[in-house]
């Protein structure tokens, strides 16, 4: 299988008056298909190393590749773009915008894109949101949602221009446990049944344990023997 993410030696390095080590010598190769979790301790890197993946910040060295494309050269017009048909981002925390409806919210990256007329961008929306359980909500702004809707909502935006990759931090940190089990299923179902790679940064144990392969993060390194082939 093709490697969709390959980063060498990635280290990020913040320059502040006493440096600080985000994450360093990161080596990891990920393939199509896969349901990756990355564990660790609090304060051990994840996000840091899920927002290098995608392309949220820059290595202060090491490489990453992205679907076969090295990053490094890129300029922010190419990264913006890659962000947006390479992957899909789901945080903690919904982020959606208030004043939005679920429909108009999914609709922004595609416009960002624009790689579609309004009204298949219109009819992507609703079937997603259809395929994510959604059909009733999707003219309901932010509030008008439960937290596990929202959080529904926001795969579906991260699903919104098909991308291979889905980066998730935390997805199901603010939810209670029926809805964490919702949002995991889904993200389970967009790895074995459309053949996404899923990379969920998790506090949660089980839930990593259930996933194909574990990254655990130890003071901003791979802990040894913990890189994990797929087992
Ligand atoms: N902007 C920053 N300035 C200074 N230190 C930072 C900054 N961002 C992150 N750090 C530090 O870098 C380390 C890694 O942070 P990161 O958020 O990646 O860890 P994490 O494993 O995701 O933690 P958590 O599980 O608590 O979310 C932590 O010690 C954090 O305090």
């Amino acid at each position: 299988m093709s490697a969709l993410i390959e980063a060498k030696k990635l280290t990020r390095i913040l320059k502040e008056t006493v440096p600080v080590t985000l994450v360093q010598d990161i080596s990891l190769t990920l393939a199509e298909q896969e349901f990756v979790a990355i564990t660790g301790p609090s304060g051990s890197g994840k996000s840091s190393l899920l927002y290098l993946l995608g392309l949220l910040d820059e290595p202060t060295s090491g490489t990453l590749s992205i679907g076969g494309r090295d990053t490094a050269p890129m300029d922010e017009q190419e990264r913006a773009e890659t962000r947006l048909s390479m992957l899909g981002f789901v945080f903690q925390f919904h982020f959606l915008l208030p004043e939005f409806t679920a429909r108009e919210n999914i609709e922004i990256p595609m416009r960002k894109l624009g790689r579609l007329n309004r009204s298949a961008m219109r009819r992507r929306g609703e079937e997603l949101l259809t395929s994510l359980g959604l059909a009733d909500h999707m003219d309901k702004r932010p509030d008008q949602l439960s937290g596990g809707q929202r959080q529904r909502v926001a795969v579906a935006r991260a699903l919104a221009n098909d991308p291979p990759i889905v980066l998730a931090d935390e997805p199901t940190g603010s939810l209670d446990s029926q809805n964490s089990e919702q949002v995991f299923s889904i993200l389970e179902a967009l790895v074995r049944e459309r053949g996404k790679t899923v990379v969920a940064v998790t506090h949660d144990l089980d839930m990593a344990a259930r996933m194909d392969r574990r990254i655990h993060l130890m003071d901003g390194k791979i802990e040894d023997g913990a890189t994990a082939s797929a087992e």
